[in-house]
């Protein structure tokens, strides 16, 4: 199943430069391994905005949300998922 997933990051202003550096290399880490597993198969920043449009192939909702959920920037992400089924006329 494909998911349309629209990431929004938002960083506290105050959070200390070693910890944001940490956080981002395990994102980064993570986002690399999910892509090398076919699991994240596209990933776009949106120009001029800390946000990014990604497409997600896994067989359930409840893989995507486990996913979503336990990536590092998970607690700042506003995550807008959009489902997608097969249109009847692509060829
Ligand atoms: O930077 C982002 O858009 C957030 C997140 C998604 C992949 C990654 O490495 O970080």
């Amino acid at each position: 199943m494909f998911f349309h997933v629209r990431m929004d990051v938002q960083l506290p202003p105050d959070l200390d430069p070693a910890e944001r550096a940490e956080l981002l290399g395990r994102e980064r880490d993570r986002a690399i391994e999910l892509q090398k597993a076919g699991a994240w198969p596209g990933l776009w920043r949106i120009v001029g905005e800390y946000a990014n449009i990604s497409i997600f192939d896994v067989p359930s909702n409840d893989e995507l949300h486990d996913i979503l959920s336990s990536l590092p920037l998970f607690p700042y992400m506003k995550l807008q998922v959009t489902p997608l089924a097969t249109h009847p006329s692509k060829i």
